[in-house]
C-alpha cells in the first residue's frame, strides 16, 4: 500500500492520476491510499473527489472556497485546510509516502519544498517550481535523499531512457516537441491568433496555461529548464526536436551515438503510473500502439523566429541566477493576460524577453529571491498592459 498526496487534483494531471489510481486499486495490481487532496477552488469536484477517496485533509488555496467545502464536508472526519499553509500541510502530511505535485504554475513552489523537508518522494508535474527553483529543490533534495520523479511526458520518457545505463556516457538529450497548432506559422501569421485558436492542441488535452505554452514553444523552453536542472545536463547537450505526432516522447543518445527512445500512445496516465509505481511497471488504461495506424514519424529543427519564447528561455537558463524565474513569472502573467483577450499572442515573448532584461544579475539562494524575481516580472507586464491600455 503506498500513500499519496496530490495537488492539484481537479486538474488535467490530478484527475488521470486519481483516474489511475482507481484502476490499479479496482485491478488489485497495486493498492494506493490517498492522504490528501489540493486544489485552488474547484470545491465541487474536491467534494466528489474527497467522497469516493476519503483522504485525512483536503487544502483549498482560497479562503472562501475553503469555507464552502467545509460546510460541504461536514458529515465527513476530514480536515479542510486553506491558503498556502494549508498546500504545505498536503504536501508534507505525516503517513504519506508519495507527494505528486500537479498545481499549474509558480505556487507549486512551496508545498514543493515542504515536502522535500518532510522526506516524500516527489512525483513532479509542476514544471514551474524547477524552472524557477530548480537550485533550491534539487540542492534540498539531495540534502534529504529525496526522489523526483518525472510526470512531464518528454521528463519521463528520459528517465526511462536512462534506466540500467550510466549517465557519464550521455552523449545529448533529444528533447521532443510537437510543434503545437501554430507549426509551420511564420511570425507575421501568428500576430492575430485567438485563445480559441491557441488552445486547439493537436495531440493533448491538457490545462488551459500549459496549451498556450506549447503554442508559443514556451514549454518547450521550460521543459530545457526542466531537463537540465533533472538529470544535471548543461544546455549545450539538450537538444530540441519538433516531432510532430508525439509517439516518441523523447530520447538519450550515448557516447556509441546509440540513440534510446521511449515511445506510447500520447497519453498521460502513463507517465504518471510510471512515476508512482515507480520502478514497477503495471498495466495501464493506455491504448496499445499501433505503428501500422501511425505509419510514418516526422522530425524538424525548431523555427525560433516564429517561436522566440524557446529561444529566450534556453538564454535564461544560460545566464542562470534568477533569470529563469523573471522570465517564467512574465510568462505566466502574459499567458493569463492573453487567456483574457487582454493580450496579443505575439507579445508574450516580448514581454518575457524584456522581463528577463530587466531581472539583475542575482543567486537564486533563497525562496525568498526567487519569490521576488517572480513577483517584480508580473508587476512589470501588469505595468505594461495597463500604461499601454491594450
Ligand atoms: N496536463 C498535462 O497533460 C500536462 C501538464 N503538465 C504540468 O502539470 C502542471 C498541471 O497542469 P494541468 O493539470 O494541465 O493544469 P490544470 O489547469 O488542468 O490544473 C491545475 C490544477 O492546479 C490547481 N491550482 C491552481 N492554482 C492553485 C493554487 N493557487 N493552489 C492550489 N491549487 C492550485 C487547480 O485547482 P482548481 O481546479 O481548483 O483551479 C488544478 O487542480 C503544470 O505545471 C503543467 O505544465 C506537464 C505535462 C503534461
Ligand atoms: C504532455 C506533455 O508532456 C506536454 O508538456 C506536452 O509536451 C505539450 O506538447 P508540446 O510538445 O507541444 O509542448
Ligand atoms: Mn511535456
Amino acid at each position: 500500500m503506498k500513500t499519496l498526496s496530490i495537488l492539484g487534483s481537479t486538474g488535467s494531471i490530478g484527475t488521470q492520476a486519481l483516474k489511475v489510481v482507481r484502476k490499479l486499486n479496482r485491478d488489485g495490481c497495486a493498492m494506493f491510499r490517498i492522504a490528501a487532496l489540493a486544489a485552488h477552488h474547484n470545491v465541487e469536484l474536491l467534494e466528489e473527489q474527497a467522497r469516493e477517496f476519503r483522504p485525512e485533509i483536503v487544502a483549498v488555496y482560497d479562503s472562501e472556497a475553503a469555507a464552502d467545502l467545509r460546510v460541504r464536508l461536514r458529515d465527513m472526519s476530514v480536515r479542510v485546510l486553506k491558503g498556502m499553509e494549508g498546500l504545505c500541510e498536503a504536501a508534507a502530511l505525516e503517513g504519506a509516502e508519495v507527494t505528486l505535485n500537479s498545481v499549474v504554475g509558480m505556487v507549486g513552489l512551496r508545498p514543493t519544498l515542504a515536502a522535500i523537508k518532510a522526506k516524500k518522494t516527489i512525483a513532479l508535474a509542476n514544471k514551474e517550481t524547477l524552472v524557477a527553483g530548480g537550485a533550491l529543490v534539487m540542492g534540498l533534495a539531495r540534502e534529504k535523499g529525496v526522489d523526483i520523479l518525472p510526470v512531464d511526458s518528454e521528463h519521463s520518457a528520459i528517465f526511462q531512457c536512462l534506466q540500467g545505463n550510466n549517465k557519464k556516457e550521455l552523449r545529448r538529450i533529444l528533447l521532443t516537441a510537437s510543434g503545437g497548432p501554430f507549426f509551420g506559422r511564420t511570425r507575421e501569421e501568428l500576430e492575430g491568433v485567438t485563445p480559441q485558436q491557441a488552445l486547439n492542441h493537436p495531440n493533448w488535452s491538457m490545462g488551459a496555461k500549459v496549451t498556450i505554452d506549447s503554442a508559443t514553444m514556451m514549454n518547450k523552453g521550460l521543459e530545457v529548464m526542466e531537463a537540465s536542472w533533472l538529470f544535471d545536463v548543461p544546455p549545450e547537450k539538450i537538444q530540441v526536436v519538433v516531432h510532430r505526432e508525439s509517439i516518441v516522447h523523447s530520447m538519450v543518445e550515448y557516447s556509441d551515438r546509440s540513440v534510446i527512445a521511449q515511445m506510447g500512445a500520447p497519453d498521460m496516465c502513463l507517465p504518471i503510473q510510471y512515476a508512482l509505481t515507480y520502478p514497477r511497471r503495471l498495466p495501464s488504461p493506455v491504448e496499445e500502439l499501433d505503428l501500422f495506424k501511425v505509419q510514418s514519424l516526422h522530425f524538424y529543427p525548431p523555427d525560433l523566429n516564429a517561436f522566440p519564447c524557446l529561444d529566450i528561455a534556453i538564454r535564461a537558463l544560460k545566464r542562470g541566477g534568477l533569470a529563469p524565474a523573471a522570465v517564467n513569472g512574465a510568462n505566466e502573467e502574459a499567458v493569463g493576460a492573453f487567456l483574457e483577450g487582454k493580450l496579443p499572442f505575439m507579445r508574450i515573448p516580448e514581454l518575457c524577453a524584456r522581463a528577463m532584461e530587466r531581472q539583475p544579475d542575482c543567486p537564486a539562494d533563497s525562496v525568498e529571491a526567487v519569490l521576488g524575481a517572480d513577483m517584480a516580472a508580473r508587476e512589470f507586464v501588469r505595468s505594461v498592459i495597463s500604461q499601454e491600455k491594450i
